[in-house]
């Protein structure tokens, strides 16, 4: 079944400051999409609320028209960065973990991730760097089987050449059907795998356009064009 995301005039405020506005976005099919925006725009606030990690927003989220809480949390796989594990814990145990807690976590292709990644799996995570760990955060959300991936900033420490090496790897780990919903400020390293690109600014979607279309209607590449929408702001200062 081919996944739809839909959001409908989800507005968001954190202690009376206004994060996200009027929100509506409908992402329809087997596509990856880039999740745009300076620091503060609110992406990884979205992404919250899309897992309903972060509640009490007004709107609604739909997945393949489910807005059950519950059954959304089943069809999303969301990056969960480990903060709420204990530091002691091994990377075999903390796989042991997904399986308990995720009926559709697929073993075989966590190993095949961790292994392609150079995961070891006796390391504690308190001994994990940063790109290490982003490394396992990306096999653990990826091993599920879901209908919507959400990869908040997956790869802001790894160093370029393992990025580069995942990015190229996606596709053929992205379940066919899925949804793929990925933020990241290295927007030309990205910009070949995405079909289409959300851009928040100014408290809501800005820019909601299919890859392709961008590149034939303005000749530009994807960095260019999203570049391009913040330079005009600046030019009206
Ligand atoms: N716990 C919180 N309490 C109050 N405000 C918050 C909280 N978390 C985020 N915000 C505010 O919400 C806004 C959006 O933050 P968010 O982290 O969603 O942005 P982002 O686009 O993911 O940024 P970045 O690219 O820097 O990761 C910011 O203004 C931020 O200060």
């Amino acid at each position: 079944m081919t996944t739809t995301l839909k959001i409908e005039n989800l507005t968001y405020r954190r202690n009376l400051k206004k994060i996200l506005t009027d929100v509506s976005l409908t992402l329809s099919g087997d596509k990856i999409v880039g999740l745009l925006g300076e620091n503060g725009a609110g992406k990884t606030t979205l992404m919250r609320l899309i897992a309903g990690v972060a509640k009490n927003a007004k709107g609604m989220v739909s997945v393949n028209e489910e807005t059950a809480l519950p059954t959304r949390k089943r069809l999303i796989s969301f990056s969960n960065p480990l903060g709420g594990l204990s530091a002691s814990l091994k990377i075999t145990e903390v796989k042991s973990f997904c399986q308990r807690v995720y009926p559709d976590f697929d073993e075989q292709k966590y190993d095949q991730m961790s292994s392609f990644l150079n995961l070891d799996e006796s390391q504690r995570l308190s001994a994990l760097s940063k790109g290490t760990r982003e490394k396992l955060v990306i096999s653990l959300t990826l091993a599920r089987q879901a209908s919507v991936y959400l990869l908040d900033e997956p790869f802001s420490g790894i160093d370029s050449m393992s990025r580069k090496k995942i990015i190229n790897s996606i596709i053929q780990w992205k379940p066919a059907d899925s949804l793929m919903i990925i933020s990241d400020h290295y927007v030309s390293e990205i910009a070949p795998i995405l079909d289409e690109i959300v851009v928040i600014k100014d408290n809501t979607v800005a820019v909601h356009k299919a890859a392709d279309a961008i590149r034939e209607e303005s000749g530009q590449s994807i960095e260019d064009y999203y570049e391009s929408l913040y330079g005009e702001a600046d030019s009206n200062d």
